[in-house]
């Protein structure tokens, strides 16, 4: 078989696709899509691979974040900066207290498109189609913005390509100097709020001087690896981007190096786990808090048969009420079945909350709660704690509640802007990476 059967996907169910308004339109955008050039190059996927086997290995630590969904308006250049400085400045803090090399990854250059709890919306009595991400239909609650319109799969497109030009420039043009994202933290924990980081500051600002007095100087410390994953969710966006690689002769997503399938689409026999097992990138799959031991397995059997080191991802997102009862069997599950995929986790999704004033918002000690869930398990069980995977911005918005800052239901009023689900903003993100190193700082002197 010569096309690896990419389009058995089109016999089986797809949950989530919209319904788009004209096909003909469709049709267009998706052969004007396959003649693009792709976003990434197979070579760097595979490398990616060679990356998260090793996270796998516990020899190294994976941090994933980025918006829950991103915007076309967001894609300046001010915010993408902002948003690639929280990575940087969270995975200066986790490599030190992991002493691992920590893998960079964005949910970003790509993370348009949005599952939904409902196909529509309804607002004072007029009900229209729910937003299903910026690569679907716009955001503003009018009939016009929520039409399904597939010309927004091109603006994906471009507007992932202008992301992942920056992303490329920002992290190897000399931005990502590890010395100056040390300085951008000196200047989070200088903030009296943040007092109780000092002595893990200083404990890293000892090791930048002492690299330096030994005249470290190297091209690692210039510039940095930075990989960008979505959620593989549109057939329409991801075929026509898939392509055969010219030097393996197999299928690769191209519109990202790390895909993953989200907690509603990832039926045994459906489309997305079917589709996306016949492409080579590393695979994300999220579980969510109903996961069977024997849904593990069959996903293993399905996305991973041969057990080939970094393919397959396991993304928990149970809730920190439930993740200390429900990870365990499965983590066992997949050691009993012969397979050492990576985990990590997701302390949002499974923390959602709707405050008294109508707003989608999560709990900051829930997600820190969460994440020690984690810890707790894996330490118990001897497996890898592997990485993190939240929902961020790099800007000053009150979208979860607490933190350092303790920001309240009435700041949700003042500064909420996702479209989606609430980020950690700047200050919680650096404030969970403090917190997360914490306990990575205590799992190592055990
Ligand atoms: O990540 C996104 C949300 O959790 C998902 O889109 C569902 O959100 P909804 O329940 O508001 O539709
Ligand atoms: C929709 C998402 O997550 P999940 O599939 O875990 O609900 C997401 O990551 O934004
Ligand atoms: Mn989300």
């Amino acid at each position: 078989m010569t096309d690896f059967g990419l389009d058995n996907y089109l016999n089986l169910e797809a949950k989530q696709q919209p319904t788009w308004a004209d096909l003909d339109e469709l049709a267009n955008v998706k052969q004007q899509l396959a003649l693009q050039p792709p976003l990434v190059f197979a070579g760097e996927v595979d490398t990616l691979r060679e990356r998260l086997a090793a996270a796998a290995r516990g020899e190294a630590f994976l941090l994933q974040g980025g918006d829950c969904a991103e915007t076309f308006v967001d894609a300046t250049a001010d915010r993408i900066r902002n948003r690639i400085k929280t990575v940087l400045q969270m995975a200066v803090v986790l490599m030190y207290g992991s002493s691992l090399p920590v893998i960079k990854m964005g949910r970003m250059a790509g993370q348009f498109a949005k599952p939904r709890s409902s196909d529509t919306e309804t607002r004072d009595g007029v009900t229209l189609p729910a937003y299903r991400g910026d690569a679907v239909n716009g955001y503003d609650f009018t009939e016009q913005s929520r039409r399904n319109d597939a010309n927004r799969l091109m603006q994906a497109y471009h507007t992932s390509a202008s992301t992942l030009n920056l992303i490329r420039a920002f992290t190897t043009g000399g931005f990502a100097d590890l010395r100056e994202v040390h300085a951008w933290n000196k200047g989070f924990t200088d903030n009296p709020a943040n007092k109780q980081y000092e002595s893990i500051a200083g404990d890293i600002d000892r090791a930048m001087r002492f690299m330096e007095a030994c005249g470290v100087d190297s091209a690692e410390l210039r510039s940095t690896e930075f990989f960008v994953s979505h959620e593989g969710l549109l057939f329409d966006y991801e075929r026509p981007l898939t392509r055969i690689d010219s030097r393996t002769s197999t299928p690769y997503a191209t519109s990202g190096h790390f895909i993953w399938i989200g907690e509603r689409t990832r039926q045994l026999a459906g489309a997305h786990v079917d589709f996306f097992s016949r492409i080579r990138n590393p695979l994300g799959v999220k579980l969510g808090p109903t996961t069977q031991p024997e849904d593990v397995q069959r996903l293993i059997d399905i996305l991973d048969p041969n057990r080939e080191p970094g393919r397959l991802t396991f993304i928990s997102r149970m809730g920190a009420g439930k993740i200390r009862e429900e990870l365990p069997k499965l983590v066992a599950a997949a050691r009993d079945h012969g397979a050492q995929p990576l985990w990590i986790t997701d302390p949002m999704h499974g923390n959602g909350i709707t405050t008294k004033n109508g707003y989608k918002s999560r709990r900051f000690e829930d997600v820190m709660d969460e994440v020690m869930g984690f810890f707790e398990v894996h330490r118990e069980l001897g497996t890898h704690p592997g990485g993190l995977h939240v929902e961020l911005t790099g800007d000053d918005v009150a979208e979860c509640l607490g933190g350092s800052e303790m920001i309240d239901e009435a700041t949700l009023e003042e500064r909420y802007e996702s479209v989606c689900d609430p980020r950690l903003n700047h200050m919680q993100s650096l404030e969970l990476a403090f917190l997360v190193a914490e306990q990575l700082v205590q799992t190592q002197r055990r």
